[in-house]
């Protein structure tokens, strides 16, 4: 059943998505809850725009409608209107027929407490919850409803640009949080959650969303129970799985029909955070809504694509995790892969879930098999700089001292389709480098008869133009052109276009995580990968994985905050790439 309340409606969804389907012809931009403001306005905002002024004030918004006036008009329609010129209208159209009960399954974890929690009391403070809402934190540890949010409440924060009523926001949130503590195989623990949920849902149809924040071995265990004793009887029941889905193809598919015991697929919701990331939720509107990328997109202009993380400390904590995946399995297989699958895809038939994720499949089907000399592995030991002394990876009790699993890996792989054969998409992740950050980086090819050619000496790599998609930290996307430095003279430099989103936007960027429960209670399935698409990837990194487990390649030794194995460029120079975070380049 879909979520019928009103602000949390698919119609509601589909216009903060912009889907063709829903949204109006001019642009909207919301200053808040944008969408699900619009939508409570139903499709009177549609009205605003498609009518003009005079739908507005047939649908009584006279403050729209002043606002529709106002605003620049493109065709006779208006081309932007801000949320904020709604804030004063009458109180939104509430359902109160339904709720929803979100149980966070692992509740005194690590994620659940960074990102997880924080991420909910982000959107209950942009009103982008619905109105009948309850969060259940579930775990074994005994904890009272108070304990819980006085822990909750430690990790909540107000954003930068919106502090107005922040601590009010947090006492109302914390008051909708509470705690039930039972054990992850236990229907009759789960039957006594239900009896709770039940309590604050009343007579309203309930929905209910159960986010699994735990170690994958209890995966089932949870969603066994859950699905028999507390599923929701008139209301739609979703599950948001955290990776990692399995360890390979036939793990992962054992955990998946495991999962379809209980569930159906539209009910699975698996998580890959990086696809919540803005900057990568933007890589199709860049390529889809503007004439100059998408004509150059592909072999004929692209001479390689990089996609690169790194992180500047190690496996701190979560080495226990770590040390039965490795990098491949944390990082490359999943969000730098879903990256690639995105900037690879033709473009979808609409925005639909379907269509896009149709088309993110036929990528990863078309990926050449990996070989192992196109792999670099590597792994962290210690080093001591400044006076400290910074821990290899087996130093962490919890890593066995002989342990060959990579904490850096560089790959060269290539898509076997007409857009894209022969262009190296090369991969770079690693813990405990120099540097924290993940990009996006598009290199073309050389200008053919360059008639400026002698202003770049010898190197003409480095004078082909570079598109950089900085995901994060500090956003931004740039592209690095050749530049007549100002003057009598021909002198040429290397500068960027840059749209630097601090200094373009005042918003502070929402958390992965909100965007992805938003769409996880909204029913929206785009950002989640389908289950076709997670045996396709595994399909493409489980021979390579089982071959270095089963000869026991060692990785290169690099010095804890360094640039990596030297191993990394000796793979990209045999495709004739350079990696271009090593380039010095000036800052966005
Ligand atoms: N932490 C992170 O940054 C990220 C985590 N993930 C994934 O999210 C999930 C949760 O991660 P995280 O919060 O770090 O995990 P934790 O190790 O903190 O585990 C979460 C909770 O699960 C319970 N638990 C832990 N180990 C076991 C066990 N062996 N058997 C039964 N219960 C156990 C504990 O609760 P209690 O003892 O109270 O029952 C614990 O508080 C994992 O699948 C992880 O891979 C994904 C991306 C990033
Ligand atoms: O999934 C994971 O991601 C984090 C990095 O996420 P980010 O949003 O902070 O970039 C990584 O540290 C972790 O090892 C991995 O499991």
């Amino acid at each position: 059943m879909a979520l019928s309340c009103m602000r949390c409606s698919p119609a509601a969804g589909a216009v903060r998505r912009g889907l063709a389907s829903a949204a109006p012809p001019a642009a909207l931009s919301f200053a808040r809850c944008g969408l699900r403001r619009a939508a409570a306005l139903g499709w009177r905002v549609a009205a605003v725009t498609t009518t003009g002024v005079q739908g507005a004030k047939d649908a009584g918004l006279e403050k729209a409608a002043r606002s529709a006036s106002q605003s620049k008009v493109e065709n006779g329609s208006p081309s932007e209107i801000i949320l904020d010129d709604f804030e004063d209208l009458s109180p939104l159209s509430e359902n109160d027929d339904s709720t929803v009960s979100i149980t966070v399954v692992g509740a005194s974890g690590d994620l659940a407490k960074k990102k997880i929690f924080p991420a909910l009391f982000a959107l209950y403070y942009e009103d982008c919850l619905p109105k009948h809402f309850t969060i259940f934190g579930y775990a074994r540890s005994k904890m009272t409803d108070a304990e819980l949010r006085n822990m909750v409440s430690k990790t909540l924060t107000c954003r930068i640009d919106k502090r107005e009523n922040c601590n009010e926001k947090m006492e109302e949130f914390l008051k909708r949080c509470f705690y039930h503590s039972g054990q992850y195989d236990s229907e009759e623990h789960f039957m006594d959650l239900d009896k709770k949920l039940k309590q604050h849902e009343g007579s309203r149809v309930s929905n209910r969303l159960f986010y699994l924040s735990i170690p994958p071995n209890i995966f089932l265990d949870v969603v066994k129970c859950a699905s028999k004793s507390a599923s929701s009887g008139n209301g739609w029941t979703r599950v948001i799985v955290e990776k990692p889905f399995g360890r390979d193809s036939d793990s992962s598919s054992a955990l998946t029909r495991g999962l379809k015991q209980y569930l159906v697929e539209d009910q699975i919701f698996r998580i890959d955070h990086y696809l919540g990331k803005e900057l990568v939720e933007n890589l199709s509107v860049l390529r889809f809504s503007n004439l100059v990328f998408e004509p150059l997109w592909s072999r004929q202009y692209i001479r390689n694509v990089q996609l690169i993380f790194s992180e500047d400390f190690g496996t701190e904590g979560r080495g226990g995790y770590f040390d039965r995946y490795g990098i491949i399995r944390d990082i490359m297989q999943n969000h730098l892969l879903q990256i690639l699958a995105l900037f690879a895809m033709e473009t979808p038939v609409s925005l639909e879930a379907e269509d896009i994720r149709n088309e993110k499949v036929k990528v990863l089907r078309s990926m050449k098999p990996l070989q192992l000399e196109d792999v670099v592995i590597g792994q962290y030991k210690s080093h001591t700089k400044g006076g400290t002394t910074y821990p290899g990876y087996t130093e962490d009790k919890t890593v066995p001292k002989d342990s060959v699993t990579p904490t850096f890996a560089a790959a060269a792989l290539f898509i076997n389709n007409a857009r894209w054969d022969g262009v190296p998409f090369l991969m770079k992740a690693g813990k405990a480098l120099h540097t924290k950050g993940a990009e996006i980086r598009v290199q073309f090819r050389h200008v053919p008869g360059n008639l400026y050619k002698r202003s770049f000496g010898t190197d003409l790599d480095t004078a082909t133009n570079e598109l950089v998609i900085r995901v994060q930290p500090d956003e931004a996307i740039y592209l690095k052109i050749n530049n007549k430095i100002p003057g009598l003279g021909m002198r040429l430099d290397r500068s960027n276009l840059n749209l630097h989103y601090a200094a373009r936007y005042s918003k502070e960027i929402p958390d992965a995580y909100e965007r992805l429960l938003l769409d996880a209670i909204e029913g929206e399935r785009r950002l989640f990968i389908r289950s076709d698409e997670l045996d396709a990837a595994w399909e493409l990194f489980t021979p390579l994985l089982k071959e270095l487990e089963e000869k026991r390649i060692a990785p290169e030794l690099y010095p804890y905050g360094s640039r990596g194995p030297v191993g990394a460029h000796y793979l990209a120079a045999k495709y004739n790439v350079r990696w271009g975070d090593l380039t010095t380049e000036q800052k966005a």
